[in-house]
């Protein structure tokens, strides 16, 4: 009989777990889980085969493990636990291992994959299959690691480390796929996650065709998640060409049959008319995941950087389906944030995962120019819903950013001044953590306070000239107008977008207006300012909205459609795919 007792990590507590191994006569082991109270005591188990056992604990087990050695006494033994507890307070984190190659150029491999999970607050310990030497040209050189030192490195970790998730890309050997599955076996994780890089994104070759049928037949089976671009799934399939959604998603189905739970084609070479459209299938649905093409020469490494978040979110606990929408929205911020940036005089540049490489990047508003690509979905909060749901203000914000929010507008009518000052400052570290702007509604003191990206006005409000001349030149400004004379008025005071509503009937904001959808097209024929639609507008009605046909409607504000909601990241993702769906039909 073994006793180990194990500390485990449950909604950010430490809880104590007694592990009861004991071996019966027919040679099964029974594992046995008990939480131990934090007082000594008896602790009984009930075990189908053996009726009740007690087991007598002597010594505190605390909630958060100290170095006190604990004994364990049965009834005719005592038995010192197989684990001892550390001396300080730990914290449990959430922990991807990835087994990749690594990329000289470091926008890719296993750089991109330690880059991802930085940026996503996960710890990510690494396996190098392979040093590459390449750059934004192409892949130079590729120079195997023995498989005997693979082999070494994956025991030094899952040895030693909990770790969540494996994410695996480049594998350059049969020998080493083979490696890692009896690895697996003997090192069990939650989750693998397995992007089969065989291309570059640059076109080279990182791994010959005898690897395709071990992966198929090894890897693939035991995989919860793979990831393939469109050249990858093609190989997989033996070669079929792949050109349209139609064969993405019979793609997915086949490459299903080969064995892993869940499986991503992704789009991203799609040839026009669609946007990045990737398909994801669970084995019964398919779900069309759309999102803005972001033109860009800094791609290099995308495909690690979605399969390493995605490990990134399981580690963290989220569905697969969460872990993947997270993932893609992750890559998309980046790729957006990181489209002008100049790094190597090569066809496919790196991007920022971290969104620090640009001077300031603290703050959108030395950001030369409004960017109207941030209108896409622009949740604006409401205290009273956050009282209702019982939620912070800052939680409401990080849940709809990571919805897929590109913008937030924090509205406050009642709050002291000092307070909403402390918001927005609260606030604007969360925004721009994420690349994500941070508007004030009315409050010119307090955007000016708190350093804020800009100021949303009303007619009744400050003037936008007004404003402009208090801001400066590089401040987002944003003005509510219901006609066309307002939005000319707009533009002639130099705002940068305007609010246009409320398109339909809306209990949010009292005694408002409603000018309907012709109103809204009205406005945005004269506008010579992008758009915002706001007023009543849930995921039911976007379509309506995004296609009146006014190219200068860039997106949709939104209150209790996100936030008047038990969940808002789940509200968002699915305002989130509403208007990107429309959006990428409507371009
Ligand atoms: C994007 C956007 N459009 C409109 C409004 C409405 O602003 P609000 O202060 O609530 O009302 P008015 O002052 O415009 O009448 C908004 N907040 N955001
Ligand atoms: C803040 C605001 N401004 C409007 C305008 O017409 O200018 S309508 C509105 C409320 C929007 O809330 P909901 O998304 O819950 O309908
Ligand atoms: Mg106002």
């Amino acid at each position: 009989m073994d006793i180990g007792l194990e500390y485990r990590y449950e909604n950010e507590v430490l809880i104590p777990t007694l592990l009861v191994q004991i071996e019966l006569e027919s040679k099964t082991k029974l594992l046995l889980q008990r939480r131990p109270s934090c007082a000594q005591g008896a602790t009984h188990f009930q075990t189908p085969h053996l009726g009740t056992r007690s087991y007598r604990i002597e010594g505190m087990i605390p909630t958060i493990p100290v170095r006190s050695p604990l004994t364990l006494c049965t009834n005719n033994s005592s038995i010192r636990p197989t684990t001892t507890a550390m001396c300080t307070p730990t914290h449990r984190v959430p922990h991807v291992l990835t087994v990749a190659g690594s990329d000289s150029g470091a926008g890719a491999g296993i750089q991109a994959d330690l880059k991802a999970c930085a940026a996503l607050g996960v710890y990510c310990s690494t396996v190098v299959t392979a040093v590459t030497a390449q750059n934004t040209v192409g892949v130079q050189g590729i120079h195997p690691v023995p498989e005997t030192f693979v082999a070494a490195q994956l025991r030094s970790v899952l040895s030693d480390m909990q770790v969540d998730v494996v994410k695996t890309g480049m594998i350059p050997s049969i020998g080493m796929v083979k490696i890692l599955c009896q690895s697996l076996q003997e090192f069990p994780v939650r989750a693998l996650v397995v992007d089969p890089v065989m291309v570059s994104t640059s076109g080279d070759v990182l791994a010959d065709s005898s690897i395709v049928s071990v992966l198929r037949k090894d890897l693939l089976p035991v995989a919860d998640i793979v990831t393939p671009n469109l050249k990858e799934a093609s190989i997989l399939l033996g070669g079929v060409p792949l050109e349209t959604v139609a064969h993405l998603r019979s793609a997915a189905k086949l490459i299903h049959d080969l064995g892993p739970r869940y499986v991503l084609v992704k789009g991203g070479d799609l040839p026009a008319p669609f946007d990045a459209v990737d398909i994801f299938f669970d084995g019964q649905e398919y779900h069309e995941l759309l999102g803005p093409r972001v033109e860009t020469r800094n791609t290099h490494g995308t495909g690690c950087t979605l399969a390493s978040s995605i490990a990134a979110g399981l580690a963290k606990g989220l569905s697969m389906f969460e872990a993947v929408q997270v993932a893609k929205r992750f890559v998309e911020s980046a790729l957006h944030y990181s489209k002008n940036i100049s790094i190597g005089r090569g066809v496919q540049g790196p991007f920022d995962h971290l969104l620090k490489l640009k001077q300031n990047t603290n703050s959108f508003s030395l950001r030369r120019g409004f960017d109207k690509s941030d209108l896409l979905l622009y949740a604006i909060t409401d205290s009273r819903m956050n009282k209702k749901w019982g939620r912070s203000m800052v939680e409401a914000v990080k849940a709809s950013i990571k919805g897929g929010a590109t913008i937030i507008q924090l509205r406050e009518k009642e709050v002291e001044t000092g307070e909403f000052v402390e918001l927005a400052l609260a606030c604007k570290e969360i925004c721009h953590s994420k690349g994500v702007p941070l508007i004030i509604n009315d409050r010119v003191d307090v955007a000016l306070a708190s350093n804020a990206d800009g100021v949303h006005v009303g007619q009744s409000d400050m003037q936008a000239r007004t404003v402009r001349a208090l801001l400066g030149p590089d401040k987002i400004i944003g003005v509510s107008c219901k006609t066309e004379e307002q939005a000319l008025q707009a533009w002639n005071d130099g705002a940068d977008y305007i609010g246009c509503g409320g398109v339909f009937p809306t209990s949010t904001k009292e005694n408002n207006r409603t000018i309907g959808l012709d109103g809204l097209k009205a406005v945005c024929l004269t506008s010579k300012l992008p758009v915002v639609a706001i007023g009543g507008i849930s995921a039911d009605n976007v379509p309506s909205v995004m296609e009146i046909g006014a190219a200068n409607l860039r997106g949709i504000a939104v209150v209790s459609a996100l936030f008047d909601h038990d969940c808002i990241f789940s509200e968002t993702m699915k305002m989130y795919s509403a208007v990107t769906h429309c959006r990428s039909r409507t371009k």
